[in-house]
């Protein structure tokens, strides 16, 4: 029996970084699809193509990799299979995108392994409950971050985070987005977040607040489809992300551009450090991120989150 679990990733509309302090944040789930396959296996075997490592050490007598890259970087899935259980299967991962990108890579793998590990060994979970484990597994690997990411991918939508609520939220509004090139994971950049609060706590919650009344006004404005309100907030909270200092010139000059073309809205989405923008859908969006090196991926909406599919071999 093969199982496949088909996750969709993620743009975090507003409230990054200050979700994990306990401020309000708005995510949604997109059209772009994390596939991870399990099938039987005499032992555990990963095969993700996406996955590459920065140089390599070989034991030549019997070609065993030795670097403690390759056991990080595989860290979210082995986390999630000790989640389920200790049955050796082959886990194959494919994913639309580089890993590390801002639109939740490091979740759909917790939430894909989980899903269709779980569906493997009989156990039927409830897509609150893979989001439960999931968050479980991204803050044990992280040791930092909120339940947003693992949460919309499980369940999907555009979702309001606050407090212990979620709340569904609908708006007509689309975006347009892309990803660069990374310089540093989002496990990186939140022990740097960590970092600026530990050295300037009042400033840090000043921010943080700021950040939480904005998700909250975006919230009402998103469902009235008021689209330039949306946009103007946008570029306040990418702002603000620029003081915790998670942005990267690059992004900045290309959202201070967009301004300057009047694209309604602009931001980084993620963890920061590059990663993905997002911008309100306008002519000149997708130009703009092009212009400047990023990959376009395919924003528009999806309702729905994991799903999971069973097909004999
Ligand atoms: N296709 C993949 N296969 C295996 N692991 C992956 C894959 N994509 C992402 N990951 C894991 O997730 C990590 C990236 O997490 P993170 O920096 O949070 O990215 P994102 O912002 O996309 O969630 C990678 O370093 C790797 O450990
Ligand atoms: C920065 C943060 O708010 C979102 C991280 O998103 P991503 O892993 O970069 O896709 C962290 C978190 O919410 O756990
Ligand atoms: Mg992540």
């Amino acid at each position: 029996m093969i199982v496949e679990a088909r996750v969709p990733l993620k743009l975090t509309l507003f409230g990054e970084h200050a979700v994990v302090y306990g401020k309000p944040a708005i995510a949604a789930t997109i059209s772009e699809f994390l596939k991870v396959r399990v099938s039987p296996s005499e032992k555990f075997v990963v095969v993700s193509p996406s996955l590459n490592l920065k140089g390599v050490k070989v034991n030549l007598d019997d070609m065993r990799v030795e670097n403690e890259q390759v056991s990080r970087l595989l860290n979210y899935v082995s986390e999630s299979l000790s989640a389920v259980g200790d049955v050796p299967v082959k886990i194959e991962i494919e994913s639309p995108v580089e890993p590390s990108v801002g639109l939740g890579t490091s979740a759909a793998v917790i939430v894909g392994t989980i899903s269709a590990y779980s569906s493997f060994l009989g156990q039927d979970l409830t897509p609150m409950e893979i989001a439960r484990k999931s968050h479980e597994v991204e803050l044990r690997v992280q040791g930092i971050g909120s339940r947003m990411d693992t949460y919309v991918e499980s369940l999907g939508g555009i979702i309001l985070f606050n407090g212990n609520k979620e709340e569904r939220i609908h708006s007509d509004i689309s975006f347009v987005s892309g990803y660069f090139r990374r310089s540093m994971t989002t496990a990186e950049m939140l022990k740097k977040v960590k970092e600026f609060k530990d050295q300037s706590v009042e400033v840090f919650s000043k921010i943080i607040d700021s950040i939480g009344s904005i998700v909250m006004e975006a919230k009402e404005y998103m469902e009235e489809n008021k689209e330039t309100e949306v946009g103007r907030l946008m570029y306040v909270n990418h702002g603000l992300l620029f003081s915790l200092g998670v942005t990267v010139p690059e992004i900045d000059e290309a959202v201070s551009r967009a301004r300057y073309l009047g694209i309604k809205g602009a931001k980084i989405s993620g963890g920061g450090a590059g990663g993905s923008v997002i911008m309100t859908s306008d002519p000149a969006s997708g130009m703009l991120l092009r212009s400047f090196g990023a990959y376009l991926i395919n924003s528009r909406f999806h309702e729905g989150g994991v799903t999971v599919s069973k097909r004999t071999e």
